[in-house]
């Protein structure tokens, strides 16, 4: 357990565009060595509170006092935490949320209970400050679900076999309306900022992104330090409208790597147009015998479009993005209603932060919920159970079976044709 003198603190990022303070230069060091990345180097700090800024991030640090002479300065924490609030496109609307994100602890002070400390008193603050929902993206599966997250979204990590080109099948209609062109590396950032606007607008389980995204896929923020990744190259799509509806992003691998390979950084677009524009463009890149994506949605329209569905291979499906419900009457309201009906829930909370009985309705596509006491529940599931349900990406029904929902089987179906949603959630920002 943690020494009594373990100090748990929360601050905002302070200092200056040229200068950051003291608070903030030694967590990001903490947080630099609990990635295994190498010490920052001038500037890199004052950029990255310049983005946590804009983000109106809070951070927090554990600091413990009375080590030996030589060891690290005790003003670096031992364990690192950080929040901010964005919105999740819940499809009905988007609906603000509490992101945790720079979780680390020393490896000479894990489990002794810092990460429970600090994450039990997160999310109370922010249940507390009327916040519905919080969400993350896990370095591994196996942390997060005893405090109450579920998987919400998953993605799959595509490889596409390109050597002959990417012929498209007799299915997909008419070539795409609108044009393609490539743009400057120092382009990308406007553009991506755009596009992502509408694409988050329309995608259910689609998070927005903090400041510093566009800096990630365009290279701005290679490998942490302040110089550029230039090979970073990029495409945008235009509408008939002139206007940008879709771009991706590129890293060509090296002629050492065979077969010769392009990886897509990132990949938005929102119009069906841009999407198989963009995936035209990849296709058709010369001297280029593969293309690889990490992000793809589970459901991705790509194989569907193609003459040769065996030419895109899933080499990787693994979770994207984990939600916790903090409100479960506001969650659930918050999004859209499937098939109509009833359902009492009992939903335990080992946090004691959304436990309870809950009436569900849904009628006319939309979620009614109120708190009921005393009355008998005709299904139980945990709260991580129903954060993983809430966007419609994973199913009550495929929870049963797997037995982290239980309950009256006729309800149970009830309940998952109620949560029930016509699109695969995608989510295409990691924090
Ligand atoms: C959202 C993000 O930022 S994702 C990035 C997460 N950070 C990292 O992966 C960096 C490297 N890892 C670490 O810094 C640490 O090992 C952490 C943050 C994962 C865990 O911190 P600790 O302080 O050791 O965890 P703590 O002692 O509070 O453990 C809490 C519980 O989680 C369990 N736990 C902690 N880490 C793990 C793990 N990697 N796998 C499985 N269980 C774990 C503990 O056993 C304990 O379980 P219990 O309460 O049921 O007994």
């Amino acid at each position: 357990m943690p020494q009594t003198d373990d100090e748990l603190r929360w601050f905002r990022p302070g200092g200056t565009d040229e200068a950051s303070d003291a608070a903030t230069r030694t967590w990001a060091e903490a947080v630099f060595r609990g990635f295994h990345d190498k010490p920052p180097v001038p500037g890199q700090v004052e950029r990255m509170a310049r983005f946590y800024r804009e983000d109106d991030r809070e951070l927090g640090g554990v600091y413990v006092a009375g080590t030996p002479e030589g060891a690290v300065d005790p003003s670096i924490p031992v364990a690192t935490f950080a929040s901010m609030t964005n919105t999740l496109n819940t499809g009905a609307t988007l609906l603000p949320t509490h992101e945790i994100t720079a979780v680390t602890v020393r490896a000479t002070h894990r489990r002794r209970g810092l990460l429970r400390r600090m994450m039990t008193e997160d999310l109370r603050r922010a249940a507390d400050a009327g916040l519905a929902m919080a969400a993350l993206t896990a370095s591994e599966a196996t942390i997060y679900g005893r405090f109450g997250f579920g998987v919400a979204v998953e993605r799959e990590s595509l490889r596409i076999d390109t050597r002959r080109g990417l012929a498209f099948g007799p299915a997909t209609g008419p070539a795409p309306a609108g044009r393609t062109e490539f743009i400057e590396r120092e382009g990308i950032a406007a553009v991506s900022r755009r596009v992502f606007a509408r694409w988050h607008a329309i995608t259910p389980g689609s998070i927005d992104r903090q400041a510093s995204y566009p800096g990630n896929i365009d290279g701005t923020l290679h490998d942490g330090g302040m110089e550029p990744d230039t090979a970073v190259r990029g495409a945008a799509h235009w509408g008939e409208d002139g206007e940008p509806d879709g771009y991706v992003t590129w890293r060509f691998a090296g002629w050492d790597t065979e077969p010769t390979t392009v990886r897509v950084l990132d990949l938005v677009a929102a119009t069906d147009d841009a999407y198989r524009a963009l995936w035209e463009l990849l296709g058709s890149l010369d001297l280029v015998d593969r293309v690889t994506w990490d992000h793809a949605s589970v459901d991705e329209p790509l194989r569907w479009a193609i003459a040769d569905p065996r030419s895109c291979a899933v080499t990787e499906r693994e979770d994207s993005l984990w939600l916790r419900i903090l409100d479960p009457v506001a969650a659930l309201q918050a999004r859209p209603g499937g098939a109509p009906g009833t359902v009492r829930l009992a939903l335990t909370d080992a946090l004691d932060i959304a436990a309870g009985t809950l009436e569900v309705v849904s009628e006319d596509g939309r979620l009614t919920a109120r708190r009921v006491e005393d009355a008998p529940a005709d299904v139980t599931l945990p709260v991580a159970a129903l954060s993983s349900a809430y966007l419609g990406g994973i199913s009550v029904d495929t929870l049963a079976r797997a037995g982290a929902v239980t309950g009256d089987p006729e309800a149970v179906q009830r309940l998952a044709g109620m949560l029930a949603t016509g699109r695969v959630p995608q989510c295409l920002t990691q924090f």
